[in-house]
């Protein structure tokens, strides 16, 4: 039963693919409610209030995934995560329309001072004149971040009469045309826009985007908003040319630090707020809960997550095009450590035919997981092979090769260290399975799965009986064999499985008899 904590205020309703679900057990509190013991809790949930820091990290041992439920992942400590390999997915486009709507509402309230008059009629007065405003039409928007919610703000400020400008680097002209809007450079939309509006993630290029100095290079009377994240307005130079009269006004919905308390900010008449209400609606936190739910119960069931920050987005079509290859690799990987049980300061992947047209990076990552597997006590998965493997001081090669050795696809491992090397290759037979082709050079064809037993010995008369014999003896029966080798006499390999491990002591015998060489044992 999987132990799942949703912290935070998240929906109920949207968590029932969770709740209805008979493997999973979930406590609705904050990490401190003391609900359920933070060691045994395997997927967290959290909207932005949850800091999700390495330390939050380290008290959760048991801990497989963290759901973000919204966008902004700022509140997760993602390198300590991946490192862990903690899978961290989050609901990408569920509170888009809701952030997006917001910023509008703040723009129109901004610009028709909705908010200061609102006040001055509760208590009593009635100002007209003190609250001439800006029509929205013919003014021209600046936004800075094109994606999902930039791109609806777009569109709602076009269906305004507005003329739109836009700064997003990884922008395409054609989306730009799409869209109606005008694609320029940043310094040209800090010069021409009437208000600007900030969409971008926050990152290390992104905070403090607008600061003493860009904020100098916008027209006189410009107004700012932002409804994205505290910190990419440098707040204390917002602070500066609200005061000298060259900001004529800002809408915030967010800030550096959450809530604000004695913010300089908030002494300005200007300045209007709202405490991180973007994605507050029915609508956007029932679309967060329920796709982050769905994600994190995907997750349990080994299926694929569709929004995951530290790993490959797949598709259902390619995820079933290449489980049984991931499948594959990471089985050589577990034979690759378990043959060769060395030290290893360097593995290559080489993927040939059907296989060389996936996503090679994520099969390269599974075999890296199959490798380390009974190696080191750390879990590691797709999330953080990488960084294991360099922390290990093991150099990850990749290669595809036009050479498929008469198979449709063919995964070949070499392991290299103390100038020895170790070669598994395996190919996946369409509606036959996977099948081990290649073990350290000899031809073999067995099926990767089970209790092997790994044999290397000296092609002699009598070797292969003499095995059988002692395992008759035990009474231990062989499922399957499958012998190699290079030239009569020489070196050979047999690889044996059975239905249940075999004992050490059993080993011990087998590895006693003359002309075997090296036994190993494989669990698969
Ligand atoms: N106030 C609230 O409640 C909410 C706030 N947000 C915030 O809004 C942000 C944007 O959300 P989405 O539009 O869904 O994300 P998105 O990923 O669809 O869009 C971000 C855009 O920023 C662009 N970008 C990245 N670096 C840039 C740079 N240096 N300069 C200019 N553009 C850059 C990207 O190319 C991308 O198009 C989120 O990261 C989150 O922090 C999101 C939801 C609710
Ligand atoms: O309401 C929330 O959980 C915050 C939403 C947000 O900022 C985000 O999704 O990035």
């Amino acid at each position: 039963m999987y132990q799942v904590l949703a912290a935070d205020s998240i929906k109920e309703q949207g968590l029932q693919p969770l709740l209805e679900w008979k493997h999973a057990q979930v406590y609705m509190g904050g990490i401190d409610s003391g609900l359920v013991d933070l060691e045994k809790v395997d997927a967290l949930l959290v909207r932005s209030t949850t800091k999700v820091t390495a330390e939050l990290l380290d008290s959760m041992p048991s801990l497989k995934i963290v759901g973000r439920a919204g966008v902004g992942v700022d509140n997760i400590d993602i390198a300590a995560a991946t490192k862990r390999g903690i899978v961290v997915v989050n609901a990408p486009d569920g509170n888009t329309i809701s952030t997006a709507e917001h910023t509008f509402a703040m723009m129109s309230a901004l610009m028709r001072n909705i908010p200061q008059a609102h006040s001055t009629v509760k208590n009593g007065e009635w100002k007209r004149n003190q609250f001439i405003g800006n029509e929205l039409h013919s003014k021209t928007l600046g936004i800075i971040g094109l994606g999902r919610i930039g791109s609806e703000l777009a569109k709602r400020a076009r269906a305004f009469g507005m003329s739109v400008k836009v700064f997003d680097p990884f922008l395409t002209q054609e989306r730009a045309e799409v869209l109606g809007v005008q694609l320029s450079t940043f310094d040209n939309v800090l010069q021409e826009a009437d208000i600007i509006s900030v969409h971008t993630p926050l990152t290390k290029e992104t905070k403090g985007l607008l600061n003493e100095k860009t904020l100098s290079q916008t027209k006189k009377g410009v107004y700012l908003l932002n409804c994205a994240r505290g910190g990419i307005i440098d707040e204390m130079a917002l602070a500066h040319f609200i005061e000298k009269g060259h900001v004529a006004g800002a809408a915030l919905d967010v800030f550096e630090v959450e809530p604000p308390g004695d913010h300089p900010l908030l002494k300005f008449d200007s300045v209007i707020v709202t405490p991180h209400l973007g994605a507050s609606t029915k609508e956007a936190q029932l679309n967060v809960a329920t796709q982050v739910a769905r994600e994190i119960r995907t997750f349990f069931e080994n299926k694929p997550v569709a929004n995951s920050i530290n790993l490959p987005a797949m598709s259902k079509e390619i995820y079933e095009k290449i489980q049984p290859f991931h499948q594959l690799a990471k089985e050589i990987g577990k034979i690759v450590s378990e043959c060769h049980n060395k030290g290893v300061n360097e593995l290559t992947a080489t993927y040939s035919g059907t296989a060389a047209e996936l996503e090679t990076a994520f099969l390269t990552k599974a075999l890296l997981a199959g490798f380390f597997e009974n190696r080191i006590d750390v879990k590691v998965n797709e999330v953080n092979a990488i960084h294991i493997a360099k922390e290990r001081g093991i150099m990850v090669g990749e290669k595809v090769t036009g050479n498929s050795f008469g198979y449709a696809n063919t995964v070949t491992v070499t392991a290299r260290g103390d100038g020895e090397a170790f070669t598994v290759r395996g190919t996946y037979i369409e509606n036959y399975g996977p099948r081990i082709v290649s073990l350290d050079g000899f031809n073999i064809d067995f099926h990767p799965s089970g209790n092997l037993l790994y044999i290397q010995h000296m092609d002699r008369p009598g070797v292969i009986g003499h095995v059988g014999r002692i395992l008759g003896d035990h009474d231990v029966n062989i499922a399957t064999m499958q012998v190699g080798r290079k030239e009569a006499g020489g070196e050979a390999i047999m690889v044996l499985s059975f239905d249940k491990p075999l004992s050490p002591e059993m080993i011990a015998q087998l590895e006693s008899l003359k002309d075997i060489v090296t036994i190993n044992s494989i669990i698969l």
